[in-house]
């Protein structure tokens, strides 16, 4: 393998004087090639092409747009070993993950093609002229979505592939038909760029224009902000840290003309124990717990960070079992020196806490590892202190002891914004969910019976999203096909000669798109 290290602006392959390495967080040690640093110019250029594509990409045909897709998968196959290679030295992940979470990348991007073709998306709307009406006549008036134009997306550093260069952001912003320029992640700039130039070659490959895709890659936090200050960036898809977030948030809504920022940040995820359900299977549940605590040094944002159960027997028996499964782990290596420095200092905080206990932690380890631990606190010293509902990136969970459901409801209203909450239930445990659910409805994205949050579906119903702060936008989703509704808007257009309208909204239908007219669906083709 042997990688560039320069931007990819459009078709240009651009070197900088001042570069960075990429770290292997398994050595501390730096890996090869020296990566360019972006910096204003080379975002305005970035931009500038973008802007320059937009116009003919959005009205490529569905059945090219797809392609670009399916090629962009099959580029990325056909990198072969290498990417797993150095998506692995760059990550510390292990290949088995890496590979699943190529398959997923590859079917996030085929999903969105089918999609595309499908045309759905479009949302048409007919309401046809009505010249008779009294007392005034109705114009004809046809729908239509529109893509927003060019999107930065951020490259989040826990999935290399599927929320990076090539994740469900770029995957949903290409399907709707806007240009996308990416600031990599500068964990795994080597990974980034072998992605990247899979996306550049499916672009030439079809050709399309060069602004279709652009990869910036830097280490500063002047090379993020000034791609989302760029006016010529229309919406921002993002998968990271609560400040990173946040400061991108800040950035879009002082521009002259504020744009969306779809921020994925921080979640805790409860997750309820319920007590017929707890009485029937505490043991199973604290061992599956643990696994879904572990899984990939916990760090995911689906993490199930918070367990809120009665307090009694039976949650000692799931308590015991769990801290057997943790007291079973190995330390694991986490994805910078970074976050496995921030995990520790969460779990000092919480150490520190006068009101956590610390229930079970594993064998300590050298270097930048994870070693999963657990804390109990009872429910009125976690609603008293908002610290222990940090998220704390990494294997770390807070089990919080209730008196009674009443104190378990109690809880969860005094949370923040979710991606996820669980109920573990039997039959016996319906009431108290069913006086639950309401909560969790107000609270998270997506409410699940019987699982764990860790493991999201790619799919057309997926909700991955919430209230703030896990996400700075509730409304919609980052992952499933739902996500391309980030980047569209609505455009009507009253009266216009059918020769002028888009084929979506032609008076014959030559897409052969579902349609609503006047209100009610009829079938396309
Ligand atoms: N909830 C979640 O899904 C995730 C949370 N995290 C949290 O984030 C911490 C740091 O991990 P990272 O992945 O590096 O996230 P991060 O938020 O620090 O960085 C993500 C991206 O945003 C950029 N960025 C960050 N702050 C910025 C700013 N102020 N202005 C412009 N650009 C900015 C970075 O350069 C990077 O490209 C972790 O320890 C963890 O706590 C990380 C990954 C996923
Ligand atoms: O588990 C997943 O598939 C999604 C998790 C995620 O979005 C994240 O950890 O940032």
């Amino acid at each position: 393998m042997s990688l560039h290290g320069k931007l990819l602006i459009g078709s240009a392959r651009v070197a900088t004087d001042a570069t960075f390495a990429a770290i292997d967080p398994a050595t501390n040690g730096t890996l090869d090639t020296a990566f360019a640093q972006a910096g204003a110019d080379h975002v305005a250029q970035a931009c500038a092409l973008a802007a320059a594509a937009f116009d003919s990409f959005r009205e490529t045909s569905l059945e090219l747009r797809a392609s670009l897709l399916e090629k962009i998968a099959d580029n990325i196959l056909a990198i072969g070993d290498d990417l797993l290679v150095r998506a692995g030295a760059e990550s510390g992940l292990p290949r088995a993950r890496l590979e699943g979470e190529r398959g997923r990348t590859m079917g996030q991007l085929r999903l969105f093609a089918s999609v595309i073709r499908q045309g759905d998306w479009l949302g048409v709307r007919v309401d046809p002229a009505q010249p008779e009406r009294k007392p005034l006549p109705r114009a004809d008036l046809r729908l239509r979505h529109i893509p927003v134009g060019p999107v930065a997306v951020f490259g989040a550093s826990n999935f290399p592939l599927a929320f990076s260069v090539a994740g469900g952001d770029t995957a949903s912003a290409l399907a709707a038909g806007c240009p996308v320029v990416v600031k990599g992640h500068p964990a795994h700039p080597g990974t980034s760029e072998l992605v990247g130039e899979a996306i550049a070659a499916a672009v030439k490959e079809l050709g399309l224009p060069e602004g279709v895709f652009s990869l910036l890659s830097g280490t500063t936090n002047e090379l993020g902000g000034a791609l989302v200050a760029d006016p010529r960036i229309k919406a921002v898809g993002f998968t990271g840290s609560r400040a990173g977030g946040l400061a991108l948030v800040r950035i879009a809504q002082a521009r002259p003309e504020p744009i969306p920022v779809y921020a994925e940040m921080s979640s805790i995820n409860p997750v309820v124990l319920l007590p017929a359900a707890l009485k029937a299977r505490a043991e199973a549940l604290g061992q599956a717990f643990v696994g879904s605590l572990t899984m990939g040094a916990g760090q995911f944002c689906t993490n199930p960070g918070l367990i809120i159960a009665v307090d009694g027997p039976d949650l000692e028996r799931f308590i015991a079992a769990a801290t057997e499964a943790v007291g079973k782990t190995t330390p694991l290596v986490m994805l910078t020196p970074g976050i496995a420095k921030a995990y520790k200092q969460g779990v000092k905080a919480l150490a520190g806490s006068p009101s956590a206990t610390i229930l079970a932690q594993a064998a300590e380890g050298e270097g930048n590892v994870c070693s999963a631990v657990l804390f109990s606190v009872s429910a009125a010293d976690f609603l008293a202190d908002p610290a222990l509902a940090h998220e704390v990136f990494g294997s770390s969970s807070v089990i919080v002891r209730c008196p009674d459901v009443a104190a378990v409801k109690a809880v969860l209203e005094g949370l923040e914004g979710q991606l996820t909450a669980t109920l573990h239930l039997d039959e016996a445990d319906h009431d108290a969910a069913a006086s639950l659910i309401p909560t969790l409805e107000r609270r998270v994205g997506r409410i699940l019976a019987n699982a764990w949050p860790t493991g999201v579906e790619v799919c057309h119903a997926m909700v991955h999203g919430g209230p703030y702060p896990s996400t700075s936008d509730g409304r919609t989703t980052s992952v499933g096909t739902l996500a391309i509704d980030r980047f569209l808007r609505p455009v009507c257009y009253q009266d216009l000669p059918d020769a002028l309208l888009p084929a979506a909204v032609k008076h014959a239908n030559p897409l052969g798109l579902n349609r609503r007219v006047d209100g009610v669906v009829q079938p396309g083709k």
